[in-house]
């Protein structure tokens, strides 16, 4: 969507994506510890330093036939997290087995995922989920999404902490830049950067 934004709104989505960051970070540090490692390591093997965070946001009509519209088909966002708000409940759906699960989070909460990138890194141990937007509000659902990414320059494979004789690499490394230039920077069009970079 095009358009311009209000002092007040720069403002505010100033203020949002400075404690977004905030979030993401110290989130990157805990889940850093959760998978054994001291806590910056996602930081230095993403080079958060000069991360490259990109931000889209969504406009919805309201969905005429429930369940039935969609909105934005199926893809996977690169980066290593992706975060979400919505000022409506309903829409994000999310692939679990086969099955498109209903994302349920009130308009006042913040939502996080794994991203292709992180599932490169941990060679799949974290799956970055295929989802997709329906039509499924009688009101216009306006989402902010950003992906956060490493550094355009960082060269992300597999660490070596997630290969081994059982666990052989199962996606290629690439420069994030590359990656994404791959997937001519649109994720939507059903050859994601994941798919890519899979062996
Ligand atoms: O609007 C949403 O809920 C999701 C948007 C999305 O998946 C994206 O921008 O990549
Ligand atoms: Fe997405």
């Amino acid at each position: 969507m095009c358009g311009t934004l209000s002092y007040l709104e720069r403002e505010a989505l100033e203020d949002y994506y400075q404690r977004n960051r905030e979030v993401i970070i110290n989130l990157a540090k805990v889940v850093s510890k959760t998978l054994g490692f001291e806590e910056n390591y996602l930081e230095k093997e993403f080079e958060l330093e000069t991360g490259a965070d990109v931000s889209a946001m969504n406009v919805y009509p309201p969905g005429f036939k429930p369940n039935t519209q969609i909105g934005l088909p199926a893809h996977y966002d690169p980066g290593y997290f992706g975060s979400l708000i919505q000022n409506v409940n309903g829409g994000l759906q999310l692939n679990y087995k086969q099955k498109w699960i209903n994302l349920d989070m009130p308009s006042n909460a913040f939502f996080i995922k794994i991203g292709d990138h992180a599932e490169v890194l941990t060679n799949g141990k974290y799956k970055s989920p295929m989802h997709r937007v329906i039509l499924n509000n009688e009101v216009r659902r306006i989402s902010v999404a950003t992906v956060h990414g490493p550094s355009l320059d960082t060269f992300v494979k597999p660490g070596p902490e997630f290969v081994g004789e059982s666990h052989p690499p199962a996606y290629r490394g690439m420069i994030y830049k590359d990656s994404l230039e791959a997937n001519g920077y649109h994720e939507i069009d059903g050859k994601s950067c994941i798919a890519q970079l899979r062996l």
